[in-house]
């Protein structure tokens, strides 16, 4: 079967076609949602809250996300492996480059780093060394003291402004996806039209030109709490196949997410 690469994700965007993601950890899971024909999977450092419990992703290693990286991509044929840089792991450009390079090796095919205009010269370095980069804006986990807990933003006029002068500048930079977590969909949606690349959305409305969710939500049992942007999709069909499939189909016909899942 044809792989997924950035080019694949390219196109899907140009033909108007949803990109369903979801996060995956290990290689027994990663290798049911790519018989599902999931497009991306995420190794996420969501691990620290959906592995371990803590109650935020700010612990986690990079030989944690590398192990993970190993085993997903070990699972996986057709989908395109993104994983996360942790936490403080790319906190210079010189650390980016040795630890991005750790994750390469493990078996990724891209990495995604959350933040702004600060990253700017770090993306561009990565890309040009021959490493993708996925960003990551809105509400951003790793900086969950500063925001003061897992908030919506954008809500306001100047900070949605900043979002979208960001987004437009990680493009330059060289990123050739971007998650978009937690922002008003209406925020989602111009930011999708302004792009070329794709926009993954997560709590962004249904107009981002891809979804992502974390595995243990869409399956309804994450250990701590579920986010209102999420659907256990375990719920009426008691099978795990079909709740990829449903939730796979679900994105790609506009079905998830409704605005119950979406923020104003
Ligand atoms: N299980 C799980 N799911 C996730 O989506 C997720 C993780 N873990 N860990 C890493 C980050 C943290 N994320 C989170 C966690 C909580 C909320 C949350 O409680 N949001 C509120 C919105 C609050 C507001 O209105 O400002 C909600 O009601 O969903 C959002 C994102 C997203 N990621
Ligand atoms: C929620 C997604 C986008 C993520 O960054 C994670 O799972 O860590
Ligand atoms: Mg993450």
């Amino acid at each position: 079967m044809k792989k997924v690469t950035t080019s694949t994700l390219m196109q899907l965007k140009q033909k108007g076609e949803k990109i369903a993601a979801l996060t995956a950890y290990d290689a027994s899971f990663a290798k049911m949602f790519d018989e599902q024909l999931i497009d991306v999977m995420l190794i996420g450092d969501s691990l620290g809250m959906v592995l371990r419990g803590d109650d935020d992703t700010l612990s986690v290693s990079i030989d944690d996300i590398a192990y993970h990286t190993t085993c997903v991509r070990k699972g996986t044929s057709r989908a395109f492996v993104i994983a996360d840089m942790p936490f403080m792991s790319y906190a210079t450009t010189e650390l980016a480059y040795t630890n991005a390079a750790k994750l390469m090796a493990s078996g990724a095919s891209m990495v995604k780093v959350e933040g702004g205009e600060w990253l700017i010269s770090t993306i561009s370095g990565l890309v040009e060394r021959g490493i993708p980069v996925c960003g990551h804006l809105g509400l951003t986990p790793q900086s969950v003291h500063v925001f003061g807990g897992f908030k919506v933003q954008g809500r306001e006029q100047e900070q949605a402004q900043k979002i979208i002068d960001a987004a437009i500048k990680l493009e330059k930079a060289g990123v050739q996806l971007l998650v978009l977590e937690c922002v008003p969909s209406a925020i989602a949606k111009r930011i999708s039209e302004t792009l070329t690349i794709p926009v993954i959305g997560i709590g962004a409305g249904v107009d981002t030109d891809g979804q992502i969710l974390v595995m243990h939500d869409m399956f309804g049992i994450s250990a701590n709490y579920m986010p209102k942007f999420s659907k256990n999709y375990l719920a009426d069909c008691n099978d795990m196949r079909s709740a990829v499939s449903t939730y796979i189909d679900d994105v790609k016909t506009k079905r998830f997410p409704g605005p119950e899942h979406s923020f104003e």
